[in-house]
């Protein structure tokens, strides 16, 4: 059963269209990013099927069409870092969350330690880094223990540890199984933490997909030996080569479609060479997003 299904959600404010007759599928477990610049819609697309931005037409459907109030009690959201009070503990705050969500106090401690704030559960809230807040907010949404939780560009304004720390946090808690839905403009985010994605521009979705198939290797491949000439002159007669560079004491192998880095690797091995180096170059989800773009222009 699919967690989430929309079917040609659009929203229109005046004459400006954020989404565009959007479809898309999320299964459960997935780790979802929805990629996109800046004022590409990512934000309303949340807002619709969170229920707070009213589509201007299409429809979504949650676990298979349970009644949207069942549906909202197993999503967790933070959409902006929620209102917590300042002179309050983090305690003291997921106390007044869990009330309002009539979910219990019990788990607190846990979900505390989970988001690594146990050590500073009793200090104030305004005491906290933005790292520290962010992770508190975390914490919030996953008091009542949702399958599904759904986050705004999650990292929006930390330093590189925050960052990393909220990433970490994010794939552990994908690991509990749940769904996580996120939005974020930031392709490395996206590659690290992400199962699967779409990219939306100007409300339109230009590609989705799995992060693991599009992150394939390319036709190039870094290799090198003992005597780099007489490597360049053996690989020059390989049959699927289609170029040879020389770069930084290694050669860049571009292969022919259908040719791999065992090939290359067999045909040195034959010809006598070792190879000292053997590295397939992956691709990077910035160089594949540049050509999804290019191919829609
Ligand atoms: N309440 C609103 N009234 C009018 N226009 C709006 C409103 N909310 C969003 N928009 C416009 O809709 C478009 C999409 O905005 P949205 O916030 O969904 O994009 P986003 O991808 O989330 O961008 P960001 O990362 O900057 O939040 C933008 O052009 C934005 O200006």
């Amino acid at each position: 059963m699919s967690v989430l299904k929309i079917n040609k959600l659009t929203k229109k404010f005046g004459k400006l269209t954020a989404v565009d007759q959007l479809d898309l599928t999320i299964e459960e477990g997935q780790v979802y990013g929805i990629l996109g610049p800046n004022g590409s819609g990512k934000t309303t697309t949340l807002g619709m099927i969170l229920e707070v931005v009213a589509p201007s037409s299409g429809s979504f459907e949650w676990f298979g069409g349970v009644e949207n109030v069942a549906a909202r009690q197993k999503i967790g959201a933070i959409l902006e870092t929620p209102c917590f009070y300042s002179y309050l503990t983090a305690v003291q705050n997921l106390r007044i969350v869990a009330h309002i969500k009539k979910c219990g106090t019990s788990n607190i401690d846990n979900i505390l330690k989970q988001v690594n704030l146990f050590e500073r559960r009793n200090d104030k809230f305004k005491n906290f880094s933005l790292g520290m807040k962010q992770r508190l907010s975390l914490a919030a949404a996953l008091l009542s223990d949702p399958p599904v939780l759904m986050l705004d560009e999650p990292t929006n304004g930390l330093d590189p540890e925050g960052i990393a720390e909220v990433r970490q946090l994010i794939r552990d808690i994908a690991a509990q199984g749940k769904t996580i839905i996120m939005a974020s403009h930031l392709l490395d985010e996206v590659q690290k933490v992400c199962t699967d994605f779409c990219i939306l521009r100007k409300g339109v979705k230009l590609h989705e997909g799995s992060v693991h198939e599009i992150l394939g290797e390319t036709n190039v491949v870094e290799i090198s030996s003992t005597d780099l000439d007489q490597l360049t002159t053996t690989v020059s007669k390989f049959e699927g080569l289609e170029k040879l560079e020389k770069e930084n004491g290694s050669l860049k192998a571009f292969l022919k479609e259908g040719q791999s880095s065992d090939h290359l690797n067999r045909f040195c091995f034959d010809q006598g060479i070792a190879l000292k180096k053997l590295i397939p170059q992956s691709k990077s989800l910035e160089q594949e997003f540049l050509k999804i773009l290019k191919e829609n222009d």
